[in-house]
This record gives C-alpha cells, sequence and structure tokens, in this order.
C-alpha cells in the first residue's frame, strides 16, 4: 500500500492546547510518614540545595528527614483544610477558575494544575495531557519571581518527562511575571480591602521566601525581581520610606540566605513601639505552611511577643477576581499564535 498522509486540514484540526498551572506542592497528609516522603523528593532535588549529593544524601537521610517529619506535620495538621493542604486546594481552584475564565472568553484550552514535589505530580499531568491529545503546553508557575531552585526546577521536570517521549509537545514557558501589573494591581487592592476593613498599620511588611545569598552571587535574578515587585507596590499604593519593610523568610539551614530576615525583623518593631504591623507574602499566590504557620502564627507571636500590640496577616491573592483576571491576561498573552479559538 502506497504511504498516504493524512490530510493537512485534519492534522491542523488534532491540535489541542493546554496550560499547565505549576506550583510547588505539599505532602498528602499531615503525617510524619507522608511529609517525610515529600521531604526527601523536594529536598534530593538539586536545585534546591546546592551540596554535593555524596555529602548531602547522609545529613538529608541521617539528620533531617529523621527529626524534621515529625515537626513539619504537626505545623501542617494546624493550617490543613478540610478538603486538604491549602496550597494544592488553591492551586487547584486556581486551575479551574482560569479554565473558566479562558472557555468564557473562547479560548479552547484544558488547564490542569501540577505540583513539582508530591501530588499530581508533573509528569502525571503531562501524561493525562497526552492522553487527551495536547499537542501544546503553555507552562505557567505559581512563582511571580523567578528562581533557579523553584521555576528552573519546575522546567528540569517538563525536560525529564519529555525525554522520555517521543513526540514531544510544543512547550512555552513563562519564566516570570514580577512587574506585571495586573498582578501588582491585584496585590494592591488585596491590601487596600484588608485597609477598608481594619484602617492601616503603622507598617506594612512584605515578606518574601528567601533563598540562599549565594546563588544570588551566582547569577539567580530572584532578590532584584523580589525588590522590583515590592517597588511597584510601595508606589501603587503611595506609602513612604517610613511606612513599610521587605524581609525573606524560611531560612533552611546554617548558610547565609537574603536578608533582612522576617521574624527577627517582626521582634525587632516589636521592640522598637511599632504598634500595629500588617504583613503580605507577595512572592506566595497561594496560602501555605509558609504564610498560614510560619507568618500567621510564628511570625504572629514573635511580634506580639517582642512588645508589638496588633498583628495582621493579609490573605494571600488565592481565588481573588483581580489575580485570575491577572493570570488569564499572563496565559493569554502567551497563547497568542496558538489558534485556540473554536
Ligand atoms: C532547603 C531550601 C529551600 C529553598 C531554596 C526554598 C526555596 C523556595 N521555596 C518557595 C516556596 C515554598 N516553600 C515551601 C515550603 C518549604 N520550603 C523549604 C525549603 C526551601 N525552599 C522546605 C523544607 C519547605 C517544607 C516545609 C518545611 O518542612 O519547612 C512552601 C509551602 C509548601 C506547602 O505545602 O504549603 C512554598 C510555597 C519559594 C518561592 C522558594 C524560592 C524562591
Ligand atoms: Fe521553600
Ligand atoms: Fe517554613
Amino acid at each position: 500500500m502506497p504511504f498516504r498522509p493524512e490530510a493537512p486540514a485534519a492534522a491542523i484540526d488534532q491540535e489541542r492546547t493546554a496550560v499547565l498551572w505549576c506550583n510547588l506542592g505539599s505532602p498528602d497528609e499531615p503525617t510524619a510518614q507522608a511529609v517525610r516522603s515529600y521531604l526527601s523528593d523536594f529536598l534530593g532535588d538539586p536545585r534546591v540545595v546546592e551540596i554535593p549529593k555524596a555529602l548531602w544524601t547522609p545529613i538529608l537521610y541521617g539528620i533531617i528527614l529523621r527529626t524534621r517529619p515529625a515537626k513539619s506535620a504537626a505545623k501542617y495538621a494546624g493550617i490543613w483544610m478540610p478538603e486538604g493542604a491549602p496550597l494544592k486546594v488553591w492551586t487547584q481552584k486556581q486551575a479551574k477558575l482560569l479554565a473558566g475564565w479562558l472557555g468564557e472568553r473562547g479560548h479552547r484550552v484544558t488547564v490542569r494544575e501540577a505540583m513539582r514535589y508530591g501530588r499530581p505530580s508533573i509528569a502525571a499531568q503531562l501524561d493525562a495531557l497526552e492522553a487527551e491529545g495536547a499537542t501544546r503546553v503553555l507552562v505557567l508557575q505559581a512563582y511571580p519571581q523567578y528562581s533557579g531552585t523553584t521555576t528552573a526546577s519546575v522546567i528540569d521536570a517538563i525536560n525529564a518527562w519529555s525525554a522520555r517521549k517521543r513526540r514531544v509537545p510544543e512547550f512555552r514557558f513563562v519564566n516570570d511575571y514580577h512587574g506585571e501589573p495586573l498582578y501588582i494591581e491585584a496585590l494592591a487592592k488585596s491590601v487596600e480591602d484588608h485597609w477598608k476593613h481594619h484602617g492601616r498599620p503603622d507598617r506594612l511588611l512584605m515578606s518574601f521566601h528567601g533563598i540562599p545569598e549565594r546563588n544570588i552571587r551566582l547569577g539567580d535574578p530572584y532578590q532584584a525581581q523580589c525588590l522590583a515587585t515590592a517597588r511597584w507596590l510601595i508606589e501603587r499604593l503611595k506609602l513612604a520610606d517610613s511606612q513599610y519593610r521587605i524581609t525573606f523568610q524560611s531560612r533552611f539551614g546554617r548558610a547565609k540566605w537574603l536578608e533582612p530576615y522576617t521574624e527577627p525583623t517582626l521582634r525587632e518593631l516589636g521592640a522598637s513601639g511599632v504598634a500595629r504591623v500588617d504583613v503580605l507574602c507577595p512572592g506566595f499566590p497561594a496560602d501555605c505552611l509558609e504564610t498560614l504557620e510560619e507568618i500567621a502564627i510564628e511570625g504572629r507571636d514573635a511580634f506580639l511577643q517582642a512588645g508589638g500590640k496588633e498583628f495582621h496577616y493579609i490573605p494571600c491573592l488565592n481565588d481573588r477576581g483581580d489575580w485570575i483576571t491577572a493570570l488569564a491576561a499572563i496565559a493569554e498573552r502567551h497563547l497568542s499564535g496558538w489558534p485556540t479559538r473554536a
């Protein structure tokens, strides 16, 4: 039988577009066992801990994974939602809302959430999209500021999946959106909404997740992007220098991480007579352990114990309409040129 190529029109009709909304991920349950499995995946990622494997593996398995899982599990238990881990619940909801928004604008795209560590994994979601016939995938990440430790690690996971495939879909990656005006506007509105109900604080503290300072010296643009996001927000909210602080949280290990550190800053503010502080975490689009526990519980305690009088935690963007609109605008811009309209 002679070879009969498919008609070009039929081939084009078979193109399917998808958006993969990626976030860090959480353990399946708030138990030491589930946290151990999650942390071994997370902390075994060479993008996250850049210590040579021969040195790091014995420390990770011999020390960290013996003690940290139970402690972290207790913290997760304190913030767990009826539907599951907050980060997963919000990320899933964001994917649904984004799909609805894009659908209403006439785009024929599938949106799926995926987790870099834990479930649903990036590989499992790409397998599902492949089974549904997706031939183009736009990869969006829940990290507005680029870091090798997060953004590049998601790209590594996509590449690892692709390495096992004969037909690799056409991928597009959005590496950051730290200066996206609609993202800044959604953050500003979330702060203004809070202030409308609760009045204004003496200080607004903007806390970003930290990374080792060494990563910055080696070329990671993360710190510059966090500072730029904060700067846009400060300008939009018309804050004077005395009205805000920018800090970095979640230091891990003994190396120097980005400074100033969040918790010591909260203590310093409480001790120096600042009565009320409001904390916003602009780098986290979804509430999670780092915001609900480390800031809203531990940070509050630190500030009040040091002498502060009133502590307000301003929630992450989560399912705010203005944030979903921002996300959809970013998606739409990067979908352009792909025929997604029915
Ligand atoms: C060990 C090094 C770590 C680096 C580097 C790091 C960078 C980094 N992380 C986020 C966002 C999140 N991290 C979260 C939890 C978390 N982070 C680390 C360590 C590093 N993060 C650990 C060990 C943990 C797990 C919890 C614990 O045991 O303390 C989370 C929350 C996850 C959840 O389930 O809620 C987020 C989100 C960013 C943005 C970042 C670099 C820019
Ligand atoms: Fe982290
Ligand atoms: Fe933490």
